[in-house]
């Protein structure tokens, strides 16, 4: 069943220049996605910087303005422009890229963890510490450290802290933003373990968003690709890694290094087939735009060769 259903979403940020500063241009940062996240599943957003993901995450949980599209959760319309507003945000929590900067660093643990509890029950000093303790526990942190500041922890341990905050409502989604990028390679795989765990342990359905495929394929059960604002690709994610259709889908994946060096000749056989593919659907473009012929004008006369046809 679908938690989560994003149905022809886009996002564009008007770009405002000139004396008046009136709207000149937009950026279609989001430009007519649509999946769904499955209960249970852990669905993953990839692509390159700037293909849109964080913005279609962002939306998700209500923090951009939808240009059009819609979102649901569950039965609930989240960008209904009639009707009450729903309140999913106990539901859905995001963890963030980079736990050096999305933890405040003059609170202390206690108050970093508490305060989506504070927001939404009423709970005695006593019964607070006691939750934030578990939470704490639950996710590898010593229950002796919560009035302890951030700078005291490591960068994977903050990560931890991070997502205990994110748990403290039972959330039925949490939406995971480039987790571990800006952790060290050593800490990463700790991290994906653990939040495989916690995922297992509370049920909880993850939409993952990251670059690094690597990531993507140990944590994902689905795949989306993203490029330019755009899904071009969409699929069960070992049979995207085996089979990719979309050009871009096969650069990327023709671009992970394949650390087997019994693989090394396939692999290299792969790029090649991959490059010579790609040469082909560049001239394929020009030849659609009706382009060809201006390129062979400009080689003539410059007197420059064409490469090598692919
Ligand atoms: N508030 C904004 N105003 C204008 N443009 C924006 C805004 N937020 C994002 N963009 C633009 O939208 C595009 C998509 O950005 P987004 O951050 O979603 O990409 P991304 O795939 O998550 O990349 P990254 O991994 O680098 O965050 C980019 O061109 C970005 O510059």
């Amino acid at each position: 069943m679908a938690l989560l259903k994003v149905d022809d979403l886009k996002i564009h940020f008007p770009i405002h220049g000139g004396i008046l500063n009136r709207k000149i241009d937009e950026v279609k940062a989001v430009d007519g996605v649509s999946f769904e996240v499955r209960e249970g599943e852990t669905y993953g957003l990839v692509g390159e910087s700037g293909s849109g993901k964080t913005t279609t995450g962002k939306a998700v949980m209500g923090l951009n303005n939808i240009t059009d599209g819609d979102i649901y959760f569950e039965d609930s319309h989240l960008n209904a422009k009639k009707g009450k507003k729903v309140d999913v945000r106990n539901d859905i929590q995001m963890i963030f890229q980079d736990p050096y900067s999305s933890l405040n660093p003059r609170k202390r643990v206690i108050d970093i963890v508490a305060e989506p509890i504070r927001n939404y029950e009423k709970l005695s000093k006593d019964e607070e510490k006691k939750r934030v303790q578990e939470l704490l526990e639950r996710v590898g942190i010593s229950s002796d450290s919560i009035m302890k500041y951030p700078h005291e922890f490591s960068g994977g341990q903050r990560q931890r802290i991070g997502v205990a905050r994110a748990i403290a409502l039972n959330p039925k989604l949490i939406i995971a933003d480039e987790p571990v990028s800006a952790l060290d390679v050593s800490v990463q795989a700790q991290v994906l373990n653990f939040l495989q765990d916690i995922q297992k342990e509370m049920d909880l359905t993850l939409f993952f968003i990251a670059h690094d495929l690597g990531v993507i394929k140990h944590m994902c059960d689905r795949i989306g690709i993203m490029y330019q604002g755009r899904l071009v690709e969409e699929g069960l994610t070992e049979e995207i890694f085996n089979n990719p259709q979309h050009i871009y889908t096969k650069r990327l994946v023709a671009a992970i290094p394949d650390v087997d060096p019994r693989n090394r000749e396939k692999h290299r056989e792969f790029r090649a087939q991959i490059k010579e593919e790609y040469q082909q659907s560049f001239y394929d473009y020009f030849n659609e735009e009706g382009l060809a012929f201006n390129l062979k004008q400009i080689t003539d006369t410059h007197k420059v060769a064409l490469p090598e046809r692919g």
